[in-house]
């Protein structure tokens, strides 16, 4: 692990606050992407990320074929004019399905459907709706180009080329593609063993009764829809007591049996917080303090071969930081890269509370002005324990480290909740 650059000093130097572009800069040089490489069957490969290019051993479609309904003829037998009709002779039919016998020869067409592979000798289709159909001949018009209403073969996909790249998280017509080149398994990158665990005497799991003093520990499930969403193989330790010796036995384990360990809570400075002790001990602390808002107390570093992310407790601080930092730490662990982040430029509607010294991600809806222009509010209060901040939002507003206040009408940055929650 590197040690902490230098850094100029300013608002948060004293502190040793990380910057947040440097803080996720700090945690993707971490990642080693995972390379273990397991086949899954295509109808278990959604969601799962690639581990070789994937290339084409034919041809798609793989025959010329036609793409309406109608006569497969030679264009040469038509009239050059438009207004001129002339006769064709009916011979027979094909489907989509398997090839027949049938070929066309000069004076005469044959009845095609869509997909269907275009018999030898016939150029063109015409589409039925441009024909008169007598028996056993049609009259057609002059006017048609050859290779009209044809796909040619390999104009989806070329024989060889590669389809998908090596490190692509599979999505539904990336299945679709994988089937039509006749692949019925494929290689993906073994998913990533994340262990998640909370901290803290006051927390009850589901269905627990609360004492006076203690709440539910809202963080654990939280995570785990998110870990859940992100498709790695999410494994619940459970609540840990604020006890360094409790701490220290589930971190030891942890650092044998996962690639990365999520704990929340006890980062801070109080009196049980234990983390980043216990961290220190068993592994290494790489920072722990991001100049961001929620969430400055993250604690980073390394336990055995896992990645270490050690969550602020209170819950909007855990998942902003989960959200900014862990996710996209995670999908480079996972083999891909981190996907991208549409930021877009919203008109705030009210103004904004923001002191300079913090990126913050405070939880914004978005609407439509009547204009069509993009606006944004925020939540209401944005207290970091206001779990209800995030979960009515649809957005982060995005506040730059290094700015104030913001007014009302002024534009902001935002990233949608779509691409990423
Ligand atoms: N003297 C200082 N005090 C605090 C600082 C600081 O820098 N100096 N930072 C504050 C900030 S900011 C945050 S965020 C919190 C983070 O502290 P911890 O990570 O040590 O979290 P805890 O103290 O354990 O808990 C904080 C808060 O969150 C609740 N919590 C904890 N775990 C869960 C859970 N799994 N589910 C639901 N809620 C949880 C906990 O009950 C506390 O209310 O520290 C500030 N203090
Ligand atoms: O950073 Mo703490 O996460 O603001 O509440």
């Amino acid at each position: 692990m590197n040690a902490l650059p230098a850094r100029p000093s300013g608002r948060n130097a004293p502190t040793g606050d990380l910057p947040f572009a440097q803080a996720l800069q700090r945690m993707l040089d971490a990642v080693r992407p995972l390379d273990a490489v397991e086949r899954v069957s295509l109808r278990a490969a959604s969601g799962r990320i690639l581990a070789a290019d994937a290339a084409s051993p034919y041809d798609v479609p793989p025959h010329d074929n036609a793409a309406m309904d109608g006569y497969a003829l030679r264009a040469a037998d038509l009239p050059a004019e438009t207004e001129r009709r002339i006769a064709l002779h009916l011979t027979g039919q094909v489907l989509a399905g398997p090839v027949g016998g049938a070929t066309v020869a000069p004076g005469e067409c044959i009845r095609i459907t869509t997909g269907a592979a275009m018999p030898p000798g016939a150029d063109t289709v015409v589409m039925q709706e441009e024909v008169e159909v007598g028996d056993g001949r049609i009259v057609v018009s002059g006017g048609h180009v050859v290779g009209e209403n044809i796909r040619r073969a390999g104009e989806d996909l070329a024989r060889g080329a590669v389809v998908l790249a090596r490190g692509r998280r599979l999505l539904p017509a990336d299945i679709g593609l994988l089937a039509a080149i006749g692949l019925t398994e494929t290689d993906v990158v073994r998913r990533p063993r994340v262990a998640l665990l909370s901290t803290g005497d006051e927390l009850r799991g589901l269905g627990e009764r609360l004492r006076a003093g203690e709440i539910h520990d809202s963080n654990r499930y939280a995570l785990l829809a998110a870990l859940g969403r992100l498709g790695v193989d999410a494994h619940d330790l459970g609540t840990v007591e604020d006890r360094p010796e409790a701490l220290r036995a589930v971190l030891a384990e942890a650092a044998a049996g996962y690639d990365a360990v999520v704990s929340s809570g006890g980062v801070s400075a109080g009196d049980a917080d234990h983390t980043r002790g216990v961290l220190a001990e068993l592994g290494e602390v790489d920072f722990w303090r991001v100049a961001i808002r929620p969430g400055r107390p993250l604690a980073f570093g390394r336990l055995g071969g896992a990645l270490f992310f050690g969550l602020p407790g209170n819950p909007v601080a855990a998942l902003v930081i989960f959200y900014q930092l862990v996710l996209p730490t995670l999908e480079r662990l996972s083999g891909t890269e981190p996907r991208v982040r549409r930021r877009q430029r919203a008109r705030a509607l009210a103004a904004m509370r923001k002191s300079p010294g913090r990126t913050e991600f405070q939880r914004g809806v978005l609407s439509t002005a009547d204009d069509g222009s993009l606006c944004v509010a925020l939540t209401g209060a944005q207290g970091s324990g206001l779990l209800h901040s995030m979960s009515r939002a649809d957005c982060f507003v995005v506040l730059d480290e290094a700015r104030g206040p913001v007014e009302a009408g002024e534009w902001v940055t935002v990233e949608p909740f779509a691409d990423f929650v």
